[in-house]
């Protein structure tokens, strides 16, 4: 399976392409508009600030090659920022930004003792999922943020299938992953976290 790492000037790439690689993939650096387009897969990464993140991507047009890709149902696979910066908006440091809007919802500050939140955690997946297949309430994931998504806005029912929601904990309930249709994201970072995450990336390039 190609799989691009769409490179906006985030970070974090390298560690990226080489967890891709271990479970498989063939992949490609690129902030090339043609082939993040094209790619069996796209992982969107991201290290920093939500705004300078967002700045970043909209220079190589990365909001409108992500929306693209779903209009035409091609997966999209956001980490950790790359997952903040597919929200309505974000709010650090008093300044608020707007994201891609793939979905409604605020990033803002955890509401901890201690931030940022670093290190190994549990996550509370939902029935269904595809990402954390195979792995027990056990399973931990390694997470580096100050910020997260406290409050999942989407209302859905209906015919529109409901999105899968996982949720972690850190002094307030916060996202850990979304999986809807296409579009996938964690907030931790699957190629840091070892073993767990590898299986997880494996689970998502199975389902390209
Ligand atoms: N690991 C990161 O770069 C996360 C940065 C992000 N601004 C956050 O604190 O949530």
């Amino acid at each position: 399976m190609r799989v691009v790492v769409l490179d906006y000037g985030s970070g974090n790439l390298r560690s990226v392409e080489r967890a891709l690689q271990r479970v498989g993939a063939d992949v490609e650096v690129t902030a090339d508009r043609h082939a993040a387009l094209n790619a069996d897969g796209l992982v969107v990464p991201g290290v920093g600030a939500f705004a300078a993140c967002m700045k970043g991507l909209k220079s190589v047009h990365g909001h409108r090659t992500v929306g693209t890709r779903l209009a035409g149902g091609r997966p999209v696979l956001g980490i950790c920022v790359g997952m903040q910066i597919l929200f309505e908006r974000g709010i650090e440091h008093g300044e608020e930004t707007e994201g891609c809007n793939e979905w409604p919802g605020t990033v803002e500050r955890l509401e901890a003792d201690v931030v940022p939140h670093m290190g190994w955690n549990t996550v509370r997946a939902p029935e269904g999922t595809t990402l954390f297949d195979g792995m027990d309430e056990d399973t931990r994931f390694y997470f580096v943020h100050s910020y997260g998504v406290r409050k999942w806005e989407l209302e859905s029912g209906g015919t529109i299938a409901a999105p899968l929601v996982t949720w972690a904990n850190h002094g307030c309930d916060f996202v850990a992953a979304v999986e809807n249709g296409a579009l996938s994201a964690t907030q931790f970072h699957p190629e840091k976290s070892g073993d767990a995450g590898a299986h997880l990336l494996k689970n998502w390039l199975k389902s390209l």
